[in-house]
């Protein structure tokens, strides 16, 4: 589920050291302009390591037994049936020395002399620079496979290799997809490609990229493959999702693919596999068993970051890492304790979006897109509410509330809010949270909902209003535990001071709608740092503390609609730091590793993707709104925090 948005360069033929231009472009972007946004924390010095992976030259599980591999007949087999390039990649491969060690992206092997190293694709113009060490780079990137000479295109060394030895390549349609071939011949600037299903196409070198090898169809680590390309990336990973294997190593990042249905890969079995290392195969239990070895190993508090778009499936990740860690944790019963918590954070924090019934978010108790839902715990409560309780709260169906009615969506289907309530309180049992405690959060939905239902009438021609005296008026006043005149004080007036005198002005219509929802988002806001904090509370009670922790990072998922609000904002401007600081982390401590090794190594170029303001850009009515909106935002973190950074220009 994590992706690295990376660019690796050959190292520029400068005279500085790569570690030099590295850590000067790194600097560059630390002294950010004023309308950048705000430089990210400086990164800890770290004493974490990064997570050996393995790179061998052939798939995983293909042993050699006396020079002979255990598979020969069917490995021979492919070969012979292969093209004579293949077979000479194939012997190249087999050349090769063993990796000298794991590294995230990819090995620098040493090659036995010259000769190889002119015929293989593995080598770049770089390699002259760096005969010195007799390590060579990987392939050069997909983005640098083609350039441009005096506005002709020409192929770099991999795709004039491929073209030379006619070997399968990935051929792109104007409908932007990948089809596979191979090259039948060359003629002029075109090449002639047989498709899979009989077809020939007679297209531009531009428009091709390497395959690989079938071989190696299906690798478990991406960095196993020869091309690291789109097409090849998606191959692969459709071919494992279409036997039911959704995730896929890339290095230390473990990619999952949504299966949106169940899949035999998760149970206690398949836990104490992993636990016992019976079991190597790419999985979230995998990774969190190596967060938690590593943990107790070196004493440092380890984190799994998921990310990934809205729906992409981090949430369940996030769950199925923790069923692992509570079973790794010991048998005090925590699991079901973490898991019972997770109904609880759910209700109160998850939503129904256009993409995701179960979706994670922030902002939208008062006001959503159409065939959306606010948070579950309203539809749960008005629709599982004890007669008792309902009574208490003046609690009515849900479509009585103009907060939950607005998108014209109540119900999921094939959920159950009745029924889902009832697992909300057992949960919030579970979690020790008190039975008078559960009353005042019950009460503080409430509150919310009748909130939303408190209108104004405008009483003069500079739209000044007064709050009309209605069922949600007195009702949010009772729940709130202050009279109705209190409340309409509240929320129709606001009081300056000039001096040491004080006047109270009435509020314009836009205002008082601003203050009913901003009261009603805060109060959302405070109960669920509240429940929270209980929770944590709840599952740190009367263990010993060891002050080592494994944090699994879960945040709303990324995502672009035609028409993109507050919310997708802030929720794809976090997404994208989170993006920015993981490359950032995760490449400097590869450059770290190199370099204790004594190995100099290309620089890495960052990409900066905090595209999501320009989502705004586009829309004229949309930026009045975000403006609008950030200043708030920025007030509240002010006051909370201290000045901020500049960020928006
Ligand atoms: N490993 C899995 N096995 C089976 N179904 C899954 C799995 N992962 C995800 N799903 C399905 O996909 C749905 C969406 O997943 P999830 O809620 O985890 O997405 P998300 O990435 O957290 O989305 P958001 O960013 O909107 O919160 C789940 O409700 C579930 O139906």
């Amino acid at each position: 589920m994590l992706s690295a948005a990376t660019v690796m360069a050959p190292a520029a033929a400068t005279q500085k050291s790569s570690l030099e231009v590295l850590l000067e472009t790194i600097r560059k972007r630390d002294e950010q302009p004023k309308d950048a946004p705000p430089a990210l924390p400086a990164r800890p010095t770290c004493r974490g390591r990064l997570p050996t992976t393995r790179r061998p030259s052939l798939p995983a599980g293909f042993k050699l037994e006396n020079g002979m591999a255990p598979g020969a007949a069917v490995e021979t087999a492919l070969v012979d049936n292969k093209p004579d390039a293949e077979k000479e990649i194939a012997a190249l491969e087999a050349k090769e020395e063993k990796p000298v060690k794991g590294r995230i992206f990819g090995t620098k092997r040493k090659f036995p002399n010259a000769e190889v190293l002119e015929e293989s694709p593995y080598v770049n113009e770089s390699h002259e620079e760096r005969k010195g060490t007799a390590i060579c780079m990987d392939p050069p990137s997909v983005s640098s496979a083609t350039t441009k000479t005096n506005g002709k295109a020409a192929c770099t060394d991999i795709m004039d290799y491929v073209l030379r030895k006619k070997l399968r390549v990935w051929c792109s349609s104007p409908n932007a997809k990948w089809e596979l071939g191979q090259i039948r011949s060359i003629s002029g600037d075109d090449a002639e490609i047989l498709l899979a299903n009989g077809k020939v196409l007679t297209v531009s070198p531009e428009r091709l990229l390497p395959a690989n090898p079938d071989i190696l169809d299906g690798v478990d680590d991406l960095i196993q493959m020869s091309y690291l390309n789109e097409p090849s990336v998606l191959h692969n990973l459709q071919l494992r999702y279409s036997r039911d294997l959704i995730y896929t190593k890339a290095g230390p990042v473990l990619i999952a693919v949504n299966p949106l249905k169940e899949v035999a890969l998760y149970g206690k079995s398949s836990i104490m596999q992993y636990k016992q290392k019976i079991k190597d195969d790419p999985h979230v239990y995998a990774v969190a068993d190596l967060a938690f070895n590593e943990m107790l190993r070196d004493g440092i508090n380890q984190s799994i970051i998921i990310s990934g778009e809205s729906g992409a499936g981090k949430t369940e990740t996030a769950k199925i890492a923790m069923q692992y860690l509570s079973v790794l944790g010991g048998a005090s019963g925590m699991e079901s304790e973490v898991l019972q918590t997770n109904v609880v954070l759910e209700a109160l924090g998850n939503a129904k979006t256009s993409r995701n019934n179960n979706s994670s978010r922030f902002s939208r108790v008062v006001q959503r897109a159409q065939g959306e839902r606010s948070y579950h715990i309203f539809y749960q409560l008005c629709s599982g509410a004890p007669p008792l309780l309902k009574k208490k709260l003046f609690l009515k169906s849900a479509n009585d509330y103009n907060y939950l009615k607005q998108s014209n969506c109540l119900r999921i289907d094939g959920v159950d809010d009745s029924k889902k309530f009832t697992a909300l309180v057992d949960a919030l049992d579970a979690t020790q949270i008190s039975k008078e405690d559960q009353m005042k959060l019950f009460s503080m939905l409430a509150t919310v909902l009748w909130l939303g239902n408190i209108s104004f009438s405008v009483v003069d021609n500079e739209n000044h209003v007064e709050v009309v005296s209605s069922e949600g008026l007195t009702t949010a006043a009772k729940l709130l535990g202050c009279t109705a005149n209190q409340l309409v004080t509240a929320l129709s007036t606001r009081k300056i001071r000039a001096g040491n005198d004080s006047i109270v002005k009435k509020l314009t219509l836009m205002q008082a709608i601003d203050a009913r929802d901003a009261l009603a988002k805060s109060i959302y806001a405070n109960l669920f740092d509240w429940i929270v904090e209980q929770t944590n509370h709840s599952l740190g009670s009367g263990r010993k503390c060891t002050w080592r922790s494994i944090s699994i990072l879960d945040i709303y998922g990324f995502e672009c609609f035609n028409k993109n609000g507050f919310e997708q904002f802030c929720i794809n401007y976090a997404n994208e730091r989170l993006q920015q600081h993981f490359n950032r982390h995760l490449f400097k401590l590869q450059q770290e590793e190199y370099l204790e090794d004594g190995i100099d190594w290309a620089p890495v170029e960052f990409v900066d993707n905090t595209n999501c303001l320009s989502l705004f850009e586009k829309r004229d009515e949309d930026k009045k709104k975000l403006r609008d909106d950030f200043a708030a935002l920025e007030k509240s973190y002010e006051a909370r925090f201290g000045a901020l950074p500049a960020v928006v220009g």
